[in-house]
Order: structure tokens, then C-alpha cells, then sequence
């Protein structure tokens, strides 16, 4: 394993000594439900393989208990019968014990992993890739693209949910940010997708921003290469304009804004959608979203769709919502539920006022700059308070809101991702699975308005097994919600002072006080 990549691929060591205790509870209660022991065990070439043999063993000892009766009495035949009995006995305790083996080792695998599973009959996570073949049939060129992309051996959401998708099943699933959600719900899609079909639309991807329909497709783009696929990105003009019903479109990548206006023009059918992926899915879950996801679940009204839900944070209340729409739906959870990545070195900075903060800002620039920087503000507006600000302090800044075309916030991203820009400033409009390679640093310049905010923030740094860091100013208004962010960031292993986790608990999650402009101006010209 290379080093570095200990988050990626993190899990404990799994003492069965130890937990030997645990462990037999475990394997009881699995061995009592002998159709998942068939389930995981079909899922594996090796053990389909004994599967065969056992069977093929049985038609040979059928095949000799017939030639004997034949020929022998009436005793000949009840010793027979007692034979067969025994032998089938035999069969069935082979086959327990071979299925338990199978149980133990998916379950050593997933304690390695960190991989949390609720759901009957979940299918055995992948050892490696190899396995997409062996026991999925995956085509080369797949494999051939991973191996292109460096990618070594799947991440632990990768082994889970890519086998439970592949088994036909439904899943939500929970893991850190930066740790290849992503390709866990696009591979299965690409193997199970009949490609350069012209029988319409047969798989959704749904992110919350353009930005991330844009990466997603273009990953999706780059992971189906070498195989014919029609990969679309509801753009502006495609909901606008375009024409479903004669443009061929096997997978397509929207905003939930956008479907829903394309689906209202009446051109969009998506009765044949086999999978239905709700990437972000608690945001997606939110009030503004709500409608739009709810009209685009009810009209993929095919029966035997497959829908999942990928998120790094997955609160109770979207779990609950989720279980109303899916059936049989597995959970996965990677490591603890909302947690923030342990690769990220988390600060918090107390900056007194909104002047202090600018002042600090400006001094850690001056200090070191360790582009790239991603800088995270409250509103559109303090975002270009703050532009403003810095755009003549000898940095390459740039600024990236909702209230921007699509073309300057498409040049933001491109060149921030090229190394053009050093600090970028921005809403949460990027804060979610935007993944730019290498982000040396994020700041919060304003106080994330909830945990789940801050976790998807600084995930945007310590990817795919990269270290990285998070800087959190705060004022005196910020200080009744220091507590949310310090738990998490003691949850993830940071030194937290005692006196912030004992601050009282706040019934009121979400925090996005009135805060002076960004200036260092004083407040009376400010208002000229
Ligand atoms: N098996 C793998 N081995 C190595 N790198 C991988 C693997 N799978 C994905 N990656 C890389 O990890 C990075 C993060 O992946 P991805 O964007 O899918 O994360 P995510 O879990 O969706 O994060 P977020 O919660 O922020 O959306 C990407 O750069 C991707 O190329």
C-alpha cells in the first residue's frame, strides 16, 4: 500500500482473539439465515465454483443409488436410503461450513474496512478489482480505464456498494468525503447499462450544483472510454431545447432544477430509467430541492429500477425519508457516520471581529501562501466583499458564487483546477464533492452554517488519501456553535480545548448570523 494512502484504504486490524466473544454472537446469528449464506456465497467465483462441484457430486451419488436399486432387495434398498440420507447430511454440513467460511471472511474484510452494513442478504464486499470480472463479468476495457487511472484496489465504499448495486440491490450509503463515492455508483452502472442503446434514457445521476454534474459526467466519460456509451449533461440549452425522444441518451447527469424544467417541457420520458443515483442526497433531501427530486423519483416509474443515495453526511431524518421510497434498500456506512476526513489537520482561529478576521487572513498570506487555497464565505455578496479585498494584494484570487454566468464560473473552476488561480473564494456552491486535486489548505472565512456544512467544506482538501488542512476563524457571534464543529473535529481525532465542548448544547442547528461587510475600512465610510 502506498504511503499516503491510509485513509483511503484505513481499517483496523481486525484481533479475533479478542473479540472472539463478538465475533461467534456474530457468525450465529448469520448462520440461522441460510438464504444470505446462499446469497454471498453465489456472489463468489471461488465458492460458485465448490457450489458446482457439490452439486455435480450429489448427481453422481443419485446416479449410483439408482443403478443399485435396480438391481438388490428390498434390503439393498433401505440400506441405500440411509446412505443417501447420510450423504445428503454430509452435503449440507460441507455446504454450512463453507458458507460460514465465506460469512467469516466478508466479515474480516469489512472490519478491516471500516464497513458498517444494515440490510438482509448483503452481497460479500470486493477483495480487488479483479473480482469485477470474476464474479461480475466485467468487460476489459473497464478494468483497463482503472488500471489507466492509477487506481490500485477499491476504496471500502467501493467494495461494498459496487457489489450490492451489481446484486440488483438498492442501497444508501455513507462514506467520508474524497474517498471515490463516485466511481461506486457510476462502475456498476456502466457494466449493468446496455451501452449506445436507442431505447432511451436508462440511467439518472442527480448532483445539487452544475459544477458537480459537470465533474460527474466528465468522470463518467472518462471511466466508460473504449466503450460506446451516450453520456449526457443537462446543460442549460439541452433542458431548453433538446429532444429526448430522437437524441440517444443512455446516461444523464442533471441538476435537480433542470430535469425537472426539461420533464415540464414534456420531452423528457424517463419511465425506462434502470438506475436512479441521488449523489449528495441529504442536500438534495432539503426543502429547496424537495419537489424537483420528488417529481423526478415518481416519474422513473420503471418497477424494477435501482435507485442509491451517496452522501458523506446522512442525517436520521434522511435515512427515514429515504426508507419510504426505496425497497429493500442496504445500508452502508464507512467509519462513523458524519465524520469529517481524519487526513485533515483542523484548526479553529478566534479572529474577535470581522475586521479581525480580514486582518488575519491577509497576515496568514502574507506569512505562507500554500496554493491552492480555497477560502469559504457565507453569501454571493461576501464573497465579492472579500474579492475585492484581496484582488490587488499581489495573489492570484479568484472568486466563484451563484450570481456568476456559467462561463465565469465554469473559467473559475478550470482555473483553479489548472494552477491559474492560487485562492479561491467561494459559497457553498462548491463546498460539495468538488474534487480538485491537492488542496493544500481550506479556510473558513465565515462559520459554516451547520456540522454537516463544515464536514463537506473540508473535504474538499485530504482526498483520496492526501493529507491536508482546515482553518476555522470565528468571532464572538460564532461562539455559541463552536461546539457542533468541535465535536466533529474531535470525532475525527484534532485536540479540541475542553471549554468549547462544554458549551451548552443548541437546540438551533443552523447558524448564518448578520455580519458586518468585509472591509477594513471603518463601518462610517463604509456606508457612503
Ligand atoms: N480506488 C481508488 N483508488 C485511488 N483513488 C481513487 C479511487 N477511487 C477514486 N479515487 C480518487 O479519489 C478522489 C475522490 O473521489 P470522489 O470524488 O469520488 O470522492 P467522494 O467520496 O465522492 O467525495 P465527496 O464526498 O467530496 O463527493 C478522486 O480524485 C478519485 O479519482
Amino acid at each position: 500500500m502506498e504511503k499516503g494512502s491510509s485513509f483511503l484504504f484505513s481499517g483496523t486490524h481486525f484481533n479475533r482473539k479478542k473479540f472472539a466473544g463478538d465475533f461467534s454472537i456474530f457468525i450465529e446469528k448469520k448462520v440461522r439465515d441460510e438464504s444470505l449464506e446462499n446469497m454471498s456465497l453465489a456472489e463468489t467465483g471461488e465458492v460458485e465454483t465448490e457450489e458446482v462441484m457439490l452439486y455435480g457430486k450429489k448427481r453422481k451419488r443419485k446416479a449410483k443409488v439408482s443403478e443399485t436399486v435396480k438391481g438388490f432387495n428390498v434390503f439393498k434398498t433401505s440400506e441405500t436410503a440411509t446412505e443417501l440420507e447420510d450423504n445428503a447430511e454430509n452435503d449440507h454440513s460441507q455446504e454450512r461450513k463453507k458458507m460460514n467460511r465465506q460469512i467469516e471472511r466478508d466479515a474480516l474484510l469489512r472490519k478491516k474496512h471500516g464497513i458498517h452494513i444494515s440490510g438482509h442478504n448483503v452481497p460479500s464486499p470486493l477483495k480487488d478489482f479483479s473480482e469485477l470480472s470474476s464474479r461480475y463479468g466485467c468487460k476489459s476495457y473497464l478494468l483497463r480505464n482503472l488500471a489507466e487511472f492509477g487506481y490500485k484496489e477499491p476504496t471500502p465504499i467501493q467494495r461494498q456498494a459496487i457489489s450490492v448495486l451489481l446484486s440488483g440491490r438498492e442501497c444508501f450509503a455513507c462514506a467520508p468525503t474524497g474517498s471515490g463515492k463516485t466511481l461506486a455508483f457510476l462502475c456498476p452502472i456502466l457494466m449493468k447499462l446496455k451501452h449506445g442503446s436507442k431505447d432511451g434514457i436508462r440511467a439518472v445521476i442527480i448532483c445539487p450544483t452544475r459544477e458537480l454534474a459537470a465533474q460527474t459526467t466528465r468522470e463518467c466519460k472518462k471511466l466508460a472510454k473504449g466503450k460506446k456509451f451516450y453520456i449526457k449533461l443537462m446543460t442549460k440549452e439541452l433542458a431548453r431545447s433538446g429532444n429526448f425522444e430522437k437524441m440517444p441518451c443512455d446516461i444523464l447527469v442533471s441538476t435537480p432544477l433542470r430535469i425537472r424544467f426539461s420533464m415540464r417541457k414534456k420531452k423528457l420520458d424517463l419511465s425506462r430509467v434502470e438506475y436512479l443515483v441521488l449523489d449528495e442526497s441529504d442536500k438534495l433531501f432539503e426543502l429547496g430541492f424537495m419537489r424537483q427530486i420528488d417529481s423526478v423519483v415518481k416519474a422513473c416509474s420503471n418497477p424494477s429500477i435501482i435507485r442509491s443515495l451517496f452522501s458523506a453526511t446522512l442525517p436520521d431524518s434522511v435515512e427515514e425519508l429515504a426508507r419510504t421510497i426505496m425497497h429493500d434498500a442496504v445500508r452502508i456506512i464507512v467509519g462513523r457516520k458524519n465524520s469529517a476526513s481524519e487526513l485533515i489537520k483542523q484548526k479553529l482561529v478566534f479572529a474577535g471581529s470581522e475586521e479581525g478576521k480580514l486582518l488575519a487572513l491577509r497576515q496568514s498570506f502574507a506569512e505562507s501562501l500554500n496554493p491552492p487555497v480555497l477560502v469559504f464565505v457565507q453569501s454571493k455578496e461576501r464573497a465579492q466583499e472579500l474579492y475585492r479585498e484581496l484582488a490587488f494584494d499581489n495573489i492570484r484570487v479568484d472568486v466563484i458564487h451563484a450570481d456568476l454566468s456559467q462561463t465565469q464560473r465554469e473559467n473559475a473552476v478550470d482555473n483553479f483546477r489548472a494552477g491559474k488561480t492560487w485562492v479561491l473564494i467561494a459559497t457553498d456552491v462548491i463546498a460539495r464533492g468538488m474534487d480538485f486535486k491537492g488542496i493544500n489548505c481550506v479556510i473558513n472565512y465565515d462559520f459554516p452554517e451547520s456540522a454537516a456544512a463544515y464536514i463537506h467544506r473540508i473535504g474538499r482538501s485530504g482526498r483520496a488519501g492526501r493529507s491536508g488542512e482546515a482553518i476555522t476563524l470565528y468571532t464572538e457571534d460564532d461562539v455559541p456553535f463552536l461546539r457542533n464543529i468541535a465535536n466533529v473535529m474531535k470525532a475525527s481525532g484534532c485536540v479540541v480545548p475542553s471549554w468549547i465542548l462544554e458549551l451548552p448544547k443548541l437546540k438551533r442547528k443552523k447558524h448564518r448570523p448578520q455580519r458586518d461587510s468585509i472591509s477594513i475600512k471603518p463601518k462610517d465610510e463604509q456606508e457612503e
